[in-house]
């Protein structure tokens, strides 16, 4: 079994087991869950837009421990400080040892920043979790969802006033799964099965995603000539997680990658 189908197997138990406790009628009187959301899409394309999404990230499954020693409030306040235009905040605990409480920290540190729920959805409860804890955006994975699942649960997010980010890796998980119940795509350049990383991945397909959507590219980015590179290729957003994480001072990474991308931009 690979590691994904590791994720969603596990994904599954925690789901029914959340289900049997708190019920869809019990998240939707949390006091986040009438929050009106923030569109990532609208931050991503305003103009000047860094378009980095920051993530907070204390481990994964391809590197083990990232940074175990840094509060998620005090992260990702910076990133957005230092001119991240979102956060993705982990919540899958036992494969990236994120919590819904990192999330509810980052969202009360940050009351106006787009916040994506990163995790494996695989049923519509979860999207009722996302509204609870007061996310703005979900991801949708085409490599561990069926194209009708993902117009499923993207037409359910769209109702619940969530954004929708599509995952692809590849050319046919793209043709298949891209429907309109998703606001944007991302290309993650980390193969999930294999963790083989590779930006051509994004490069590859840029021009196959339809320009109505938001083009993201994910995983592995970490320097300013491969932002400029992506950018050029059609690409809004950059979700970057270990190369903040990793420093001492994830922010400070982020504040000196947005600043190497200015100066690469004003004298190109
Ligand atoms: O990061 C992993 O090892 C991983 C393994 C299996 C499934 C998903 C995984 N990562 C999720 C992500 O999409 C990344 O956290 C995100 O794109 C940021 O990537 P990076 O900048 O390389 O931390």
């Amino acid at each position: 079994m690979n590691i994904l189908d590791k994720i969603v197997a596990h994904k599954r138990t925690e789901v029914a087991d959340a289900k049997s406790r708190v019920s869809l009628a019990q998240l939707e009187q949390a006091p986040l869950f009438g929050r009106p959301t923030l569109s990532l899409k609208n931050a991503l394309t305003a103009n000047g837009a860094s378009g980095i999404i920051s993530e907070f990230k204390r481990k994964s499954p391809s590197k083990g421990i990232i940074n175990d020693r840094v509060l998620p409030d005090i992260v990702t306040q910076g990133y957005v400080a230092a001119g991240a235009n979102g956060l993705s905040v982990l919540t899958d605990t036992d494969f990236f040892g994120g919590t819904f409480e990192d999330f509810g920290k980052a969202r009360a540190a940050n009351p106006t920043t787009p916040m994506l729920r990163k995790d494996f959805m695989i049923d519509e409860y979860q999207l009722w979790e996302a509204k609870a804890i007061g996310a703005d955006v979900i991801l949708l994975i085409a490599a561990c969802l069926t194209p009708d699942e993902i117009s499923y649960l993207g037409q359910k997010a769209h109702s619940l006033g969530l954004e929708v980010l599509l995952e692809v890796h590849d050319r046919e998980e793209l043709e298949q799964s891209l429907c309109e119940h998703v606001d944007m795509v991302g290309v993650n350049n980390r193969n999930l099965k294999t963790f083989v990383t590779s930006v051509e991945t994004s490069l590859e397909l840029a021009q196959l995603i339809p320009d109505n959507f938001v083009k993201i590219s994910e995983s592995s980015l970490k320097d300013a000539d491969t932002i400029v590179q992506l950018r050029a290729a059609g690409y809004q957003g950059f979700l970057i997680g270990e190369t903040f994480m990793k420093t001492e001072d994830p922010a400070a990474a982020l504040r000196g990658l947005v600043a190497e991308i200015t100066s690469k931009t004003q004298f190109a």
